[in-house]
């Protein structure tokens, strides 16, 4: 075996009381892709920003191609030939995509020409071209991420560590992140890739580790590895206790039951009529959208990212006007009622960007779960913050939220766990009657994401009408009694979700080549 690009000897990190990473051991390879897997919470961004130099460890050492590697900040770890690409973005929306790079490139002296001949090459060598001149806020999710790609390759990095890029992504775009990858590694790079998805690092690992609790429980060489060895490792219980769409997922036979079966008898709770919105740029994002969702069922939108499930979400949240057509909740007509108001009549939204949209960092875990909602721990206009630590204990047992107590930060919890509370504050409002979730499992691990989808099941069950917008099929399939797939600004369908094509016909849908 050569020197590994990458070595990691019993690095530990806290902040506070909470043990992020602990002895953690590591060597990556240079030429392979190596990915790191674990639960929400588990220490991945934190080991990610550790080896950026973005966080100095507590305990241990690292070595960068043999050579002794401590680096004080992200610049020190560039200058040693190591990029990273962040879970959130980091691009400037009003400038264009070579704005953005000239920035970044400034400590390169980059000059505008030298730069195009450098995307070009990166386009040739690792699949990713991008157009310089394109608007970053005009862009599509999956090429602002190719974009944040391209900005940590252009220092020409021996190692790149990719936290979970693919959660964003399309499942065309998956396939381009990968090939991506693949080159990278056939280039001599060594590539750190940190995603929940099995299937990928089926597809593309030469090598994983499991982290747990901040240590590692598993891993190797894949060739010596199965996945449902690495999920046992993961999620610390065997895979045949996962339930069917998971296990279906990692290719394991599972005894977690059938499907309940659930009948679409209740009145209509969310309505759309004839409902237009145009995007900032004056296209057109919703053509006249109708829809019904009644009490007790689960409705599925699917989709290619830009097809207007976006503003569709938007406009059900309140967050933009229709220019025409009307939206009821129940008997309500809210078309041009505030979110707040919205929150009081019964409607449950979980945004597809939390974490601009749906939370306030700054703010604790306690009052983002009950943000609009305090008057309810109000007491002579005073608020009774044990009883609102009490409530917020309960959501947080309840969803298995990985956090010292209702009173740490919002911003200081992993993204999983984040978006865990999102949905634990949505899922318990106040005479709900019906949940619009958008990308309700994105970035979460294996095990919470069976979770969401029994809470979201749950949530039928009790009475309140579902729709879920998600670009993942199989969860779709296996959640919803209905799917429509949004397609160029109006949905298409529906399909019948019983039916042995359906996952094949929605395809055709969402990519317009269907009969
Ligand atoms: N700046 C911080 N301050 C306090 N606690 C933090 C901070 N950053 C991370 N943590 C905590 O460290 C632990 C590990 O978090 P980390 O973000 O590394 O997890 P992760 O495995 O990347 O999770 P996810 O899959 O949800 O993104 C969590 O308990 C988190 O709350």
């Amino acid at each position: 075996m050569s020197t590994p690009a990458l070595q990691l000897t019993g690095i530990g990190k806290s902040f506070g009381d909470v043990l992020a990473l602990r002895g953690v051991d590591l060597s990556v390879q240079p030429g392979t892709v190596h990915c790191i897997l674990g639960e929400n919470g588990a220490g991945k961004s934190t080991l990610c920003n550790v080896v950026y130099g973005g966080l100095r460890p507590d305990t241990g050492t690292m070595t960068l191609a043999g050579r002794r590697y401590a680096p004080g900040s992200p610049a020190a770890a560039m200058a040693d030939g190591v990029a990273m690409v962040h879970q959130h973005f980091s691009l400037i929306g009003t400038m264009t995509v070579a704005e953005n790079l000239l920035l970044t490139g400034r400590g390169l002296r980059l000059r505008r020409a030298e730069l195009r001949t450098r995307l070009d090459r990166l386009a040739d060598d690792y699949h990713l071209r991008i157009d310089p001149d394109a608007l970053v806020s005009a862009m599509p999710i999956g090429a602002r991420q190719k974009v944040e790609i391209v900005k940590a390759l252009l220092t020409d990095p021996a190692l790149i560590l990719l936290d979970e890029p693919t959660g964003v992504l399309d499942p065309g775009e998956i396939d381009a992140l990968i090939e991506t990858c693949q080159a990278l590694a056939a280039a001599g790079k060594a590539v750190v890739l940190v995603t929940h998805k099995l299937g990928e690092v089926a597809r593309v690992a030469d090598a994983a580790t499991v982290l747990r609790g901040g240590e590692v429980a598993g891993g190797g060489r894949m060739s010596e590895l199965t996945i449902p060895q690495l999920t046992t490792a993961m999620v610390g219980r065997p895979v045949s206790e996962l339930g069917p769409v998971l296990a279906a997922g990692v290719g394991a036979e599972s005894d977690g039951g059938a499907m309940p079966e659930r009948r679409a008898t209740g009145p209509v709770v969310l309505g759309l009529r004839g409902v237009r919105a145009t995007r900032a740029d004056g296209s057109v994002a919703l053509s006249g959208v109708g829809l019904d969702v009644r009490a007790g069922e689960i409705v599925g939108i699917a989709g290619v990212e830009g097809n207007g499930q976006s503003e569709l979400v938007a406009v059900l949240s309140g967050a933009t006007r229709p220019e025409s057509g009307t939206v009821t909740l129940g008997d309500a007509d809210i078309t041009s009622a505030s979110p707040a108001q919205r929150t009081r009549l019964g409607l449950g939204v979980v945004p597809e960007d939390r974490h601009r949209e749906a939370m306030v960092a700054e703010l604790s875990l306690s009052e983002n779960l009950f943000l609009g909602r305090l008057h309810r721990f109000r007491r002579m206009g005073l608020l009774d913050r044990r009883r609102m630590d009490a409530a917020a204990g309960d959501l947080i047992e309840q969803f298995s939220v990985r956090t010292p107590g209702p009173g740490t930060s919002m911003g200081s919890l992993s993204g999983g766990n984040q978006q865990k509370v999102v949905l634990a504050r949505e899922l318990s409002t106040e005479n709900l009657q019906c949940l619009v979730a958008a990308q309700p499992t994105r970035g979460l691990d294996i095990g919470a994401v069976e979770f969401v989808l029994n809470q979201l099941r749950g949530c039928a069950s009790a009475g309140n009408g579902v729709l879920v917008v998600s670009s993942e099929i199989p969860e779709l399939l296996a959640l919803c009694d209905r799917i429509f797939v949004s397609y160029r600004g109006a949905l298409l369908g529906p399909v019948d979700t019983a039916a042995a094509t359906a996952g094949q016909r929605i395809g055709e849908l969402m990519t317009g080549t269907a009969a």
